[in-house]
């Protein structure tokens, strides 16, 4: 069978949401800087887009993370691929992910980021797949709750493809 996409989340959904959680990550952080962490590579377009929608002051660095390489499974080894630019002391930090499925890729991240003293660490998902979990993790924004399906868009992939797609899609016909 061929490998085909089908659309899960809309473009107009995945914005109308990602418009939402600015506002609302705004009216929370009011009055405060908010240092945007981006997981790489899934994350850089929620991140992009999230960052546009905040209204207080925003700063920005990148990590990358990786435990799944080119398979649908996580291999459950996290490494760190490029670690932060910046110091995160006393610093109102929150980690953008586009997604999270087993919970280890952030249970790890998050523990590591603890230990560098920032003010608060909170923690926004574009999506989120509660039913996978193995690690619990504190989310404190999620865009949507799926299935337990891999999906691919909007910065996530599937060996590397699709992360173009401006919507959410189900992949199809692979094993
Ligand atoms: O909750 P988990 O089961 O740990 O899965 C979530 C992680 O998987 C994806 O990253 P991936 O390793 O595919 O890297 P990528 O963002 O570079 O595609 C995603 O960006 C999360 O970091
Ligand atoms: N592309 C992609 N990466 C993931 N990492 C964890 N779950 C997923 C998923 O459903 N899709």
């Amino acid at each position: 069978m061929a490998e085909t996409i089908r659309e899960l989340v809309s473009e107009e959904e995945v914005e109308k949401r990602v418009c939402e959680l600015g506002r609302q990550i705004s009216e929370d952080y009011a009055g405060r800087q908010v240092h945007l962490i981006c997981v790489l590579k899934g994350g850089v377009f929620f991140m992009c887009e999230l960052a546009k929608r905040i209204t207080v002051p925003v700063s920005m660095d990148f990590m990358s993370v990786s435990s799944y390489g080119d398979g649908t499974a996580s291999s459950g080894v996290v490494k760190i691929a490029k670690d932060l630019d910046e110091s995160l002391e006393g610093k109102d930090v929150l980690i953008v992910e586009d997604i999270i499925d087993s919970g280890r890729t952030l249970s790890y991240l998050i523990q590591i980021l603890e230990k560098r003293g920032p003010k608060s660490l909170k923690l926004c998902t574009l999506l989120d797949k509660p039913e996978r979990r193995v690690k619990p993790v504190t989310v404190d924004y999620v865009g949507f709750n799926i299935p337990d399906e891999f999906v691919v868009g909007y910065g996530l992939d599937y060996a590397q493809k699709y992360r173009n797609l401006p919507y959410i899609g189900v992949v199809e016909g692979v094993e």
